[in-house]
């Protein structure tokens, strides 16, 4: 089975969209990547994400149209896709899509439930290019008790588990969430968001420098760690909340950051770049010795997500993480760009096979529970 994956993360920079070959499910999965490819995100769409995002800023109006506006363009980069590998709409399958996450309430704040909203119109999916779109994939773990997030470790746990081994999955995107995997045990998966991944220095980056981000990490392997600073990040409320737990742009995204660079303003920009990098790193060792080693040793760490490419930040993981080994996904012959577009082919194959494909023990679900809304082919 031909299926197609699209996630577009909370960077914002690009779609990820992948063409898999599909097989079987649960753990009878088999499943071959064809392609990837990443499509940028145009600029001005980036600003509209970003303004339907902000809570003061966004419109009804616009986030309606937002929608449609999206799925259109994730009909673009499928398309792209298709046409790179010479593959033909009429022979895929199906598509999973994530969408894009405009907002996220894990937990009751006040009045306002947990709950969670993607866009990108499946409808729009599904008509252009006639076929069968998954899609919303968060919402029913969260009708059944769960946060809706993270997700990703059910595709891990199919990928990556291995009998009488403890493997951290480590995803650095916009955010940093972990998987661990204790041997082959579903129920004992656990899964949570470390804190930043590449958005603190990307919106640093923006800030003091015009860049999108450090690329490989150049400007941070040059500067040195602001204390100060640095012990403000480690005392952030987040790194206290017991897992499992997960967060996002509300906690670390523009405002903090805007915040923290107007405070530290007469420092060196390449320092606050080289402190917000080690905070990256540091947050993720710290949630490993409080939360794991204590009770599971680690046999290895695989590090995938944009953040991967990050060459000062990986040193400063592995620094922090003494001998336990630190890998990439593309060290063991896996993308680490693709990895979060293949999860959701994963979760839409289970979908379409009336399977489960939620951990409980990550989101804190109170049932297994079969994700996703299944639009149909049109005609
Ligand atoms: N060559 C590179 N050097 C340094 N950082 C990079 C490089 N390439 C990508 N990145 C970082 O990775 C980010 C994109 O990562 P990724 O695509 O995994 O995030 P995402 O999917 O948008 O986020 P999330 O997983 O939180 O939803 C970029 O914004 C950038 O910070
Ligand atoms: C609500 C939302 O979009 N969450 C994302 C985000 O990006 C990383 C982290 O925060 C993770 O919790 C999640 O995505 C991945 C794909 C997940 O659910 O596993």
């Amino acid at each position: 089975m031909y299926a197609v994956g699209i996630m577009s993360g909370t960077s914002m920079d690009g779609i990820d969209t992948v063409l898999v070959d599909i097989h079987g499910y649960g753990k009878e999965t088999k499943l071959k990547v064809i392609g990837y490819h990443e499509y940028p995100m145009p600029i001005d769409m980036k600003a509209k994400i970003m303004k339907a995002c902000d809570e003061k800023d966004s419109h009804v109006d616009e986030i309606c149209s937002l929608n449609f506006e999206l799925g259109y363009l994730f009909v673009e980069a499928v398309k792209v896709l298709l046409h790179k590998y010479h593959i033909l709409s009429k022979d895929i399958d199906f598509i999973a899509t994530h969408g894009q996450t405009i907002y996220h309430i894990p937990f009751q704040k006040g009045q306002l439930l947990p709950s969670t909203l993607q866009i990108g119109e499946p409808a729009v999916l599904a008509y252009e290019l006639n076929t069968t779109v998954i899609s919303n994939f968060r919402v029913m773990d969260m009708a059944a008790g769960g946060q809706g997030a993270p997700l990703v470790p059910y595709s891990e746990f199919i990928l990556y588990s291995e009998e009488h081994k403890n493997i951290a999955l480590q995803n650095i995107g916009g955010i940093g969430n972990v998987t661990l995997l204790v041997g082959q045990d579903l129920d004992q998966v656990q899964a949570f968001d470390t804190g930043p991944g590449n958005m603190m220095i990307n919106e640093a980056c923006r800030l003091l420098y015009h860049l999108e981000y450090d690329d490989c990490g150049h400007i941070s392997a040059k500067g040195t760690v602001i204390n100060a600073l640095l012990d403000e990040l480690m005392h952030h409320s987040y790194m206290k909340k017991q897992p499992p737990k997960s967060t996002g742009r509300e906690d670390f995204g523009e405002k903090y950051v805007h915040y923290l660079v107007d405070k530290y303003k007469k420092e060196k920009p390449q320092d606050i770049i080289t402190t917000l990098t080690y905070f990256t790193a540091k947050s993720i060792a710290y949630h490993y010795q409080t939360y794991i080693l204590p009770y599971y040793p680690l046999h290895k760490v695989i590090v995938g997500g944009g953040g991967s490419h990050n060459q000062t930040l990986l040193h400063m993981l592995q620094k922090e993480l003494y001998d336990i080994p630190v890998y990439t996904q593309d060290d063991i012959g896996y993308s680490s760009d693709a990895k979060e577009a293949i999860a959701f082919v994963i979760m839409g194959n289970e979908t379409l096979h009336h399977h489960f494909s939620n951990v409980k023990s990550a989101t804190g679900a109170s049932d297994y529970v079969i994700l996703g809304n299944i639009t149909l082919p049109p005609r």
